[in-house]
């Protein structure tokens, strides 16, 4: 696979996302970065989205929930480019009935290098970072040199 650099705008688009034993950890942690974060521009699966907005006030997109799909429409904006970053609470503890849906999401991500973080103290990091909120440069794979290999 050959790759390429694809600019990155300051602002970044962020998904939210969290397995029901974990949404109170990621409304905390959004609570606490809740001034950068409304710099940014936010989506996320429905419950999540919904929860999130609730308590923080911030404004969040909301696509389907997980289990009916959420997981999946968050890896095709992924694939199109829609989003920056990926923050995914997931649950350690439980299988889910869509776990392959939330492994196509991780898997995807890997795919098209959106930094992911899985818990508070990742996405303290990742929020963290000078790049957050300056403009960044990713290697991407290079979808056109790809089709045009086939
Ligand atoms: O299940 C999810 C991610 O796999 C999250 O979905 P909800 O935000 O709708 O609960």
């Amino acid at each position: 696979m050959e790759f390429i650099s694809q600019p990155l705008p300051a602002r970044k688009r962020v998904a939210l996302v969290a397995h029901d034993n974990r949404k109170g950890a990621l409304i905390e942690w959004c609570s606490r970065h809740r001034q950068l974060l409304q710099r940014h521009q936010l989506l996320g699966t429905g419950t999540t989205g919904s929860k999130i907005e609730a308590a923080t006030g911030l404004q969040v997109e909301k696509l389907f929930s997980g289990p009916m799909g959420g997981d999946q429409q968050l890896g095709a904006k992924i694939c199109q480019g829609e989003i920056d970053l990926l923050i995914f609470f997931w649950d350690p503890f439980e299988p889910m009935p869509h776990d392959p849906d939330v492994k196509a999401l991780l898997r995807i991500a890997a795919v098209w290098n959106i930094p992911v973080a899985c818990n508070s103290s990742s996405a303290d990091m990742m929020v963290q970072s000078a790049l957050m909120e300056s403009a960044f440069e990713r290697e991407v794979p290079d979808y056109q040199g790809y089709l045009a290999g086939r």
